[in-house]
């Protein structure tokens, strides 16, 4: 008859899994029964030998029941080899949190899984009822997984730990199962310990070919590469870079950073650096050195270019920011006119240009600021670089805020993958324009008056400063000094932006240079068109509030509902001039607050102008024709509901047959107004 054995778990679970190691390695030669306290036991047991799960199981136990063996014991438990490759795979120096049912118990996994040799990650205990861990990120649990705190990302079920190789040798021990078949069930449990360890040396094997490959793929790399881990180790280090400095790359990897390179300030700068690219001269080559760290990795990455290649970069980026429009598109010589106080503007304009401090172009409402703030970047030493105009009153506080300084991942709900960089980032090396500054919220203005300060921003939801250089001009056309005496605008920054000034004198000041004006905007049309003799003297009767903004509409509107080749007095819109101009030209047109409604008004006030222009009709179905080749189409329906809007805002006056719909005065200037927002 067999020796029996009695093994007592704490959970139904625990026996079922101990009883399958047990009888794996046990079974043929020894009977064994299976008890847990949860599910209760009988008053009495009586064995050779009781095995219990754990201490607390054996104190539960005894005071349940009356327990009559020959030897007890409590066995020690280890970790499923199985998991063990997957522990081993988790970061170095990672938090992990060790969840367990009690605190001796989740010692315990820990002390187990120290003896199994997982010492790269720094463990901490699981406390009851505490919910967060902060950046913890990743649970290690043997099957009380319920217990994580929800805040915890990875959770990585262990499964019951089993008993230990020390166990099981001593339960062998006591039946006195002879030599032959002690050894027999030690083979039996190192077996699946020397499977585990096949699994890992393929994982190492895997391992080592990787790296080998990253190798290889920087080694094909023009730029020099290195990788430094927060040691100072070197981690990465490419064929070029050996050329460099005269060494082998193996005898660079590993070693710490100040034995590879001897060049102090070469050192500095990769290791703490501020600026992302530098020039140095290493040996006689002169190379521009750019570094990024990678703050996940805890590992700064520097790559060396050679200056030529550093240009053509350079080149390229500048190609891109065209691309992107992001460059100046007017120069001093396209602001029309000869008016002594043009002239003269344009010279402090040149003069400003030239020094680099922050501008504040004031000036009434289409006088031609944003002109001469084009003009200005093109002239000063910033002219390579990047123009980026922004039009402050166009976008709420907090797309203008994002807009114009980014934002880092998960900075807020609908923040782009990866983040964005802001303006000012893109900026770098140029200029930025911020166009209607007077209407920028305090929120916005402080953070305005931190980058003006300090020279480096901080993206919304980011940490890290970078350095920025940019030249600000701003433009408005509100008193921002009336502003920053009312409270509405900071005073400190109305004093930093406003250390160089131009004033852009109103067209009723410079009327001579209407003439001049009117033959400009026809040249531009492109169109073949005369003028009636005394027209430009009679456009200098009217008041322009709009200034030169509102000649432009004017004039375009002129040339859209002329007949013949000439444009006359009977083509001004005379009942337009006789309002009362002031309110509503200074007082703009409401821009809608959604870009699709913005870009569909637009769409259609540009096609009604081009088929006027052409002395074509515009109907609803060429309208909804068109809009499917943008790729944006809009029925006839879709079009009649959009037409009665514009039509309530006297953009455009409808009408029947070949006359067909017709653009407005007001509709021209608000088909400008939009364009510029647009842009
Ligand atoms: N002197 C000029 N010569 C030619 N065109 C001009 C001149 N001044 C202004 N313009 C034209 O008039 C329009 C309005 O100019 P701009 O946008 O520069 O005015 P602004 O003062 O910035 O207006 P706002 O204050 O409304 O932003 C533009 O189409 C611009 O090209």
């Amino acid at each position: 008859m067999k020796q029996s054995l009695t093994l007592i778990a704490g959970s139904r679970q625990t026996k079922q899994v101990l009883y399958e190691q047990l009888q794996q390695l046990l079974g043929d030669y020894v009977q064994i029964e299976i008890y847990s306290t949860d599910e209760g036991l009988p008053t009495q047991l009586t064995d050779d030998f009781f095995l219990f799960s754990s201490e607390v199981t054996r104190l539960e136990a005894h005071e349940a029941c009356e327990i009559n063996g020959k030897e007890m014991m409590v066995g020690k438990r280890t970790i499923h080899h199985r998991f063990i490759g997957q522990l081993l795979k988790i970061p170095v120096n990672s938090d992990v949190l060790i969840v367990n049912d009690d605190d001796t118990a989740t010692i315990e996994v820990i002390e187990s899984l120290y003896q199994l040799g997982i010492d790269h990650l720094r463990f901490i205990p699981y406390k009851k009822d505490q919910i967060y861990y902060e950046n913890i990120d990743i649970a290690i649990s043997p099957g009380e997984t319920h217990l994580c705190p929800p805040s915890i990302n990875k959770v990585i079920d262990i499964g019951v730990r089993l008993f230990d190789m020390a166990t099981i040798l001593k339960v062998v021990e006591y039946f006195c199962l002879g030599e032959k078949i002690s050894s027999l069930i030690s083979e039996r449990y190192i077996r699946n310990i020397i499977d585990l360890q096949r699994e890992l040396s393929f994982a190492e094997q895997n391992a080592k070919q990787m790296k080998q490959h990253i190798q290889n793929v920087v080694n094909t790399v023009d730029d020099g590469i290195i990788a430094i881990n927060k040691q100072h180790r070197v981690t990465v280090f490419n064929r070029r870079l050996g050329a460099l400095f005269h060494l082998p790359v193996n005898d660079a990897i590993n070693r710490q950073l100040e034995e590879v390179i001897v060049q102090q300030d070469l050192i500095d700068f990769i290791l703490n650096g501020n600026e992302e690219s530098k020039f140095f001269t290493i040996y006689g080559v002169d190379l521009v050195i750019f570094r990024h760290q990678m703050e996940t990795e805890d590992t700064i990455v520097a790559t060396f270019k050679s200056i030529r290649q550093a240009f053509e970069v350079e080149k390229m980026a500048q190609r891109e920011l065209k691309n992107k429009g992001f460059y100046a598109k007017y120069d001093f010589n396209d602001i029309v006119g000869d008016h002594p106080l043009l002239k003269e503007t344009k010279q402090i304009a040149k003069k400003l240009a030239l020094s680099e401090h922050p501008i504040l172009i004031q000036g009434e409402t289409g006088t031609g600021k944003e002109l001469f703030a084009h003009s200005i970047h093109l002239h000063s030493m910033r002219k390579n670089g990047p123009f980026i105009a922004i039009n402050c009153s166009a976008l709420t506080e907090n797309l203008l805020e994002s807009e114009l300084f980014g934002y880092e991942e998960g900075a807020f709900t609908g923040a782009q993958k990866g983040g964005k960089k802001g303006l000012f980032e893109l900026a770098d090396n140029g200029t930025i324009f911020l166009d209607e500054i007077g209407d920028i919220s305090l929120t916005v203005q402080s953070h305005l008056l931190r980058v003006l300060q300090e020279k480096e921003l901080r993206r919304i939801g980011g940490r890290k400063v970078i350095p920025i250089n940019v030249r600000v001009i701003a433009a408005t056309n509100k008193d921002i000094q009336q502003k920053s005496e009312e409270g509405s605008f900071r005073s400190d920054l109305f004093y930093r932006l406003n250390v160089l000034t131009l004033s852009v004198p109103p067209l009723r000041d410079r009327k001579t240079d209407i003439p001049l004006l009117v033959k400009h905007f026809i040249t531009k049309s492109g169109k073949w068109v005369k003028v009636e003799e005394n027209l430009p003297e009679q456009l200098q009767n009217h008041e322009w509030l709009g200034n030169i903004r509102e000649l432009k509409s004017t004039i375009d509107y002129m040339l859209t509902i002329c007949d013949g080749n000439k444009i006359e007095q009977k083509d001004i819109p005379y009942n337009r001039f006789q309002k009362n101009r002031k309110q509503e030209i200074v007082t703009s047109y409401p821009i809608p607050n959604n870009l699709l409604d913005m870009d569909e008004y637009k769409f259609i006030l540009e096609t009604i102008k081009q088929c006027n222009d052409n002395g074509k009709p515009a109907s609803r179905q060429h309208i909804s024709m068109v809009s499917e080749e943008t790729g944006s189409f809009l029925s006839p329906q879709q079009v009649r509901r959009r037409l009665d809007y514009l039509e309530s805002k006297g953009f455009i006056t409808k009408g029947r047959g070949r006359s067909g719909t017709k653009i407005t005065m007001i509709g021209v200037e608000y088909l400008h107004q939009l364009e510029l927002h647009a842009t």
